[in-house]
């Protein structure tokens, strides 16, 4: 579904650009292939590139060299307005831009010229699916906690039904009990709907309980890319915290 080859993602400071010298490398000789129905964790330190691997996979980046593949087409041949509606990414602090949430899920179907009759049944069936209680539809932003905009976010990004859907973080404003019903809502939706899902996750308990497939970032590399059921996870916990522990230090 997804194929990464060979990706390379290099910083190019204006500073750097106009002195001729190279960037500094974030994203080194990534290649990796996504399968359909997919649901994969993204792990890593701080600073291992996860957030900017997902920029990539939805073109908010480019690669500095290296090639993406949607079902066998080349990236820059798929117009990019398409592409985010196929790879739709949810980025870590999303806003609602002064909408109500009612007016934020409907937007998407509006700009893409949808009936009101058909934009309420769609609205309506994501905000059930995502257990949205209806008291929220009519607050804005400033009246929704971190994790209740984390979720009308990813609402916002499901009624396009897009076929690969980026999450960074999601869990990250949710107490342990809304996160893990978060990640089982998810899982059900790729089954019903054969959604494929990346998710950045800092926290191993949910990625051990969501992912079927872990992507191990460290420095800019792939450092692991292995099935769930093939992982010894009280050993990769440890593995990870003390690579974590080790990049802090070198900060
Ligand atoms: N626009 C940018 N310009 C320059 N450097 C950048 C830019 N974006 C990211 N970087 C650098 O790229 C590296 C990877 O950053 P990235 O945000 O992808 O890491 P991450 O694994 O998501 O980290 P975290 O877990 O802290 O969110 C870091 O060293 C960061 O400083």
């Amino acid at each position: 579904m997804l194929r990464l080859e060979q990706v390379n993602l290099f910083t190019r400071l204006k500073s750097q650009a106009q002195n001729n010298l190279p960037g500094y490398p974030i994203l080194q000789d990534i290649s990796f292939v996504v399968f359909p129905g997919d649901r994969i964790s993204i792990v890593g330190s701080a600073g291992a590139g996860k957030t900017s691997l997902l920029r990539l996979i939805n073109r908010l980046n480019e690669p500095t060299s290296g090639k993406i593949y949607l079902e066998n087409q080349e990236y820059h041949q798929i117009p990019v307005i398409q592409l985010r509606q196929e790879v739709t990414l949810v980025q870590q602090e999303s806003r609602l831009l002064g909408m109500t949430v009612r007016e934020a899920l409907a937007y998407p179907l509006v700009l893409r010229g949808w009936s009101k009759q058909k934009i309420q049944e769609r609205v309506s069936y994501w905000q059930e699916q995502l257990q949205i209680p209806d008291q929220w539809l009519g607050r804005t932003e400033v009246q929704l906690s971190a994790g209740q905009r984390q979720l009308v976010a990813i609402a916002r990004a499901l009624v396009i039904q897009p076929k690969i859907l980026l999450l960074d973080e999601p869990t990250f404003a949710l107490d342990p009990g809304n996160a893990s019903r978060l990640l089982i809502i998810l899982n059900q939706l790729t089954q019903i709907h054969k959604t494929t899902i990346l998710m950045v996750n800092h926290q191993l308990d949910l990625a051990q309980q969501f992912c079927n497939r872990l992507l191990h970032l460290q420095q800019g590399q792939i450092l692991a890319n292995q099935q769930s059921s093939e992982i010894n996870w009280e050993e990769f916990k440890t593995t990870l915290m003390q690579a974590q522990y080790q990049a802090s230090e070198e900060w």
